[in-house]
């Protein structure tokens, strides 16, 4: 098997280190040479993954071309809103019926898609499989036991993906719900971020437990009015994964929650994408007149309209209703 990761960060180094270790030909392909070298020479990656040793065996390139054309496996593990690009730049080499496994976890600000969706436009003839779940690249990278989902519309591409991608320490269940795990991985970001407010507010882990749950039904109801199945929403990729986001400060979206919280400066922080999804999830909420008042005070929060604190104040004064609504 060889198989080419796109994208030389947090995320792409650890899953690329994975599949060196199960004996892939594994290149990870980084834009920038510093990353690349530092792979090829000290087999590290200190600006994404510091404090990791990664396997010999795993070989970076900045070379796209070759490593797109030497693929039967394809992982794109870039950022949401720069995957149409490089669905763009990938084009020209890719092999027909090679495989694009989909990581990233975000809905496109521009289109209101999710990654399956932007992709496909770019890339009709391309199977495509999303995979997404509670994993920490640290984690995963440290070769931590893990367990996630990974989607294709075809069960057997789900199951033979999954199959190839599973390792001694990371577990893989498959599912046809693309949308469903797509959706729980893009607004579990938006709801880490306000949980990290929670947090870094200091409103104690009452107020944590409780904003976790009723984010959960939002999640469930914006998720299901998209499309999604019920069952995906409390699976890996829905409620594992906000679970794991939503409890612990190693989440780029909880630090950056918490970081409003405390009413620090956010900027240079690290990838927080539930930053750029958050505007959307709300208009897509909107759009669908589905109640999500915790989504669209974490966009309210982020584009200046309201601060941490008179966020709790609307959401602590909102009528009283029932629980199951
Ligand atoms: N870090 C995690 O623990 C983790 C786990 C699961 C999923 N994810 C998801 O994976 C995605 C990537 O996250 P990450 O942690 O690797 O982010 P990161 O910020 O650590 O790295 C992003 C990488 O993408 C590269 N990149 C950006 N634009 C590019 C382009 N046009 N062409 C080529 N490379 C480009 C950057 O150079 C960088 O190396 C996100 O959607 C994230 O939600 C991350
Ligand atoms: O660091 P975060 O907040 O991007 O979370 C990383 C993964 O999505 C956790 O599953």
């Amino acid at each position: 098997m060889r198989l080419t990761v796109i994208g030389g960060g947090a995320w792409g180094t650890a899953l690329a280190s994975v599949y060196a270790r199960k004996g892939f030909a594994t290149t990870l392909y980084a834009r920038d040479e510093a990353t690349a070298e530092s792979v090829n020479e000290a087999h590290e990656n200190p600006r994404y993954l510091p404090g990791i040793a990664l396997p010999d065996a795993l070989r970076a390139s900045t070379v796209l071309s070759i490593s797109v054309e030497s693929a039967d496996l394809i992982l794109l593990v870039v950022p949401a809103q720069t995957l149409r690009a490089v669905a763009c730049d990938i084009r020209p080499f890719l092999e027909p019926g090679v495989p694009l496994v989909l990581c990233a976890k975000g809905i496109e600000r521009e289109t209101g898609l999710f990654a399956s969706h932007v992709v496909a436009q770019e890339l009709p003839e391309a199977p495509l499989a999303v995979l997404s779940g509670p994993s920490f690249a640290q984690d995963v990278a440290a070769g931590l036991p893990t367990a996630v989902t990974l989607a294709a519309e075809e069960g057997d591409l789900a199951e033979e993906l999954s199959r190839t991608l599973s390792a001694d320490t990371f577990r893989i269940y498959a599912s046809t719900d693309m949308l469903g795990v797509e959706a729980g991985g893009a607004l579990k970001n938006v709801l880490a971020l306000a949980a990290g407010a929670v947090s870094g507010r200091g409103l104690g882990a009452s107020a944590l437990a409780a904003l976790v749950t009723r984010g959960l039904s939002e999640l469930r109801r914006l998720g299901e009015a998209l499309g999604a199945r019920p069952e995906t929403l409390t699976g890996l990729s829905g409620l594992g994964d906000l679970v794991l986001t939503c409890s612990s400060a190693q989440s780029r979206n909880f630090a950056y929650g918490q970081a409003l919280g405390r009413g620090e400066d956010v900027s240079g922080l690290k990838l927080a994408e539930g930053v750029h999804s958050a505007a959307i999830a709300a208009r897509l909420a909107r759009e669908k007149d589905i109640e999500a008042p915790i989504v669209q005070t974490v966009a309210a929060i982020l584009e200046g309209r309201l601060s941490v604190d008179e966020a709790i104040g609307r959401l602590m004064a909102r009528p009283l209703k029932r629980e199951e609504d």
